[in-house]
């Protein structure tokens, strides 16, 4: 577009601009700008240090950018898991490879966060009081949509009690990994009825008919090309997950040490336990007998 054209584009948006009626929003859309439309107002107002110290600033874009990703990975997960629920794997593979695309965006940010030294992040630390990713409800709900649950951490949101009751609903439900255990059910290969009754707020545990059936879909790909895929695209979420957990593990142990956590736990060694769980435990378990 020529600078003229660009220009007379401009004026026209500025004719529709003017108010048809004042007070009333009979024209809203054409007025509307892009800083209305992304509410840029409220998100570039909400990074508010509460030292004078020049890194603050880091820590907060990354943690508010990690929220948002987060954001859309579980609208993503949500859908996804509705979809197979509902027999409809094919999109469904399309939601988890944006999943997937999205957990690289968050695995990337550590990097950026490694910019951060020990004596730098020393000086702002004690302005965050107990305050801890570990009340990342939305990081919860993202576990819990993955089968991982806990009944336990909901107490971190017992004075919340819009969070404490989503966090609640989401525990009761089944998981993505739930629903695609269902799927391996309807298609006819024998699955524990014991599994697909469970009671869905326990964490997943690895079950030796869900193994076999797994087993039996990749050895048999020709006949289950679509679980295949639905598998693959299930450990593709697991894997980045587990990067996630591993760059936050060193990033904090590059930054902090051993020192206990802002939140009440061990710090580091706590972190390096969490690293021992296991989304889709059988998916992992079989290759070894491939
Ligand atoms: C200087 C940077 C960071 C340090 C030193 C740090 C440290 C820690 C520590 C020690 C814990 C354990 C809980 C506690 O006692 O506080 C934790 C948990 C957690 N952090 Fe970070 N963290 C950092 C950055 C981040 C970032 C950028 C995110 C992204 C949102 C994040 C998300 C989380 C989450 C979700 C947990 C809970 C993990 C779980 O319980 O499985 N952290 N962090
Ligand atoms: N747990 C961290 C503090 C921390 O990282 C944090 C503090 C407030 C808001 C988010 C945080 N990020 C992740 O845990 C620490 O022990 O230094």
């Amino acid at each position: 577009m020529s600078q003229a054209e660009n220009e007379s584009q401009i004026e026209n948006q500025s004719e529709k601009r003017k108010p048809v009626d004042a007070g009333i929003h009979t024209n809203f859309k054409n007025d509307m700008t892009y800083g209305d439309y992304l509410g840029l107002d409220s998100i570039l107002s909400s990074q508010k240090r509460l030292s004078e110290h020049h890194d603050e600033m880091l820590f907060i874009v990354i943690h508010q950018t990690s929220e948002l990703w987060m954001k859309l990975i579980l609208h993503e997960l949500e859908a996804a898991t509705a979809s197979i629920a509902g027999g409809e794997l094919e999109p469904a593979f399309k939601m988890l490879a944006r999943v997937a695309r999205v957990q690289e965006q968050l695995i990337q940010s550590w990097d950026v966060l490694s910019t951060l030294t020990p004596t730098e992040y020393m000086e702002f630390r004690d302005h965050l009081g107990h305050s801890s990713g570990f009340q990342s409800w939305q990081n919860r709900l993202i576990e819990f949509c993955l089968g991982h649950k806990n009944q336990k951490v909901l107490s971190v949101y017992a004075h919340q009690p819009e969070l404490h009751s989503r966090l609640k609903k989401a525990l009761y439900q089944p998981s993505l990994y739930d629903v695609s255990i269902k799927v391996l059910a309807e298609r006819g290969l024998p699955i524990d009825p014991a599994r697909l009754q469970r009671d869905f707020s326990e964490d997943t545990t690895a079950d030796a008919s869900v193994e076999a059936a797994w087993l039996t879909v990749y050895r048999n790909v020709d006949k289950y090309w679509d679980l295949y895929e639905l598998a693959e695209k299930l450990v593709d979420v697991e894997d980045r997950q587990q990067r996630w957990r591993y760059n936050h593990l060193k990033t904090v142990e590059r930054i902090i040490g051993y020192k206990r956590g802002t939140g009440g736990s061990s710090g580091v060694m706590y972190l390096k336990r969490v690293l021992d769980h296991r989304f889709f435990p059988e998916l992992w378990n079989l290759r070894t007998q491939l």
